[in-house]
């Protein structure tokens, strides 16, 4: 695991020595638009834009459902790196047919050559000028939410003007305390960080519980982005976050109102076909040696994602 310096790769991990320990996760650098009304030089079309992903990661997997629920799997292409990151990073089983590269720090630097910083995934490529549009899942999901609807599904609207403020704020609690909370409990290299993120994210979670004890959805009847901004934490929690990230004050299958939540957002059509568990366990468990330096991958536990949710008449 490494990071690009004028357009060089390095093989080092992040530095919490600065931090007193904390994870500090850095801002993203790409950060343009595809836009329907033409107001940036990126416009929707069909074949022209394409999604690097890893399937183990829960900022790429919201670009995934997006795509998925808006019917844009022939429109969007995608491209899913190796599930182990080491030290050339994350790379390609065979050379990605689109840029010809073999790791994806050859997909940044072809973007911009003397490119700093970290390299992760999602990338949202765009084949006609041959660079980066953006690598900020939070923003790839609402260019796929709204500009593309001349080609995908325009009755879906996961980010509906009138509930957008509370969408944010939401999103903005989730991100801090359980999206990147988990992270930081994880990542932190002082007992007091961990223990700092673990209280933050548990509080958080009780509350997402008792708020989905009287509404289907954390916006009520409605899916939104929030909820599935949510779900890719949600589903790694049990089988990686609290083991690997040391979570482990409650599974989400303790939790009455989350656990069939969970369920329920698995079940939704075409959702199940993202989520890929082999990946999921053998990126974390193998990939960060500095937490678990044998790379062996638990077998457990046994998920039934598929078992009824009875959430229906919640709200
Ligand atoms: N803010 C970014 C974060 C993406 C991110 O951190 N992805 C991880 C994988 S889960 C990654 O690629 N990490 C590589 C690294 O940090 O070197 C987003 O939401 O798109």
């Amino acid at each position: 695991m490494g990071l690009l310096i004028d357009g060089r790769w390095h093989d080092q991990w992040y530095d919490t020595k600065n931090s007193g320990g904390a994870f500090v996760r850095p801002e993203t650098q790409f950060r343009n638009w595809v836009r329907a009304d033409g107001s940036t030089p990126f416009q929707p079309e069909a074949g022209r834009y394409h999604l690097f992903v890893s399937l183990a990661c829960p900022w790429a997997h919201r670009t995934l459902i997006l795509r998925k629920l808006k019917g844009l799997e022939d429109v969007i292409g995608v491209t899913v790196v190796d599930p182990l990151m080491r030290e050339e990073g994350w790379t390609f089983p065979e050379p990605d047919p689109i840029t010809g590269s073999t790791r994806l720090h050859e997909v940044y630097t072809k973007a911009d050559p003397t490119y700093s910083g970290r390299v992760t995934v999602p990338v949202l490529w765009d084949r006609k000028t041959g660079t980066i549009v953006s690598n900020e899942s939070a923003e790839i999901v609402r260019m796929l939410n709204r500009e593309f609807d001349a080609f995908g599904d325009a009755s879906l609207d996961f980010y509906p003007a009138e509930l957008a403020e509370e969408i944010d704020r939401l999103n903005a609690f989730v991100y801090d305390r359980v999206n990147n909370g988990v992270y930081k409990a994880g990542f932190a290299t002082s007992q007091e960080k961990y223990e700092q993120a673990f209280d933050a994210l548990f509080a958080a979670l009780d509350e997402l519980d008792e708020r989905l004890a009287k509404q289907r959805y954390l916006l009520g009847n409605r899916q939104t982005e929030a909820d599935w901004r949510l779900f890719t934490t949600l589903v790694r929690f049990d089988a990686v976050y609290v083991g690997h990230f040391k979570c482990n004050l409650r599974r989400i299958a303790d939790y009455p109102h989350l656990s069939g939540y969970l369920r329920d957002l698995y079940q939704v059509p075409g959702v199940a076909e993202t989520v890929d568990f082999h990946h999921i366990k053998r990126h974390y468990y193998a990939s960060h040696t500095m937490i678990n330096p044998t790379g062996v991958v638990p077998k457990g536990p046994a998920l039934d994602l598929d078992a009824p949710h009875e959430r229906g008449s919640v709200g």
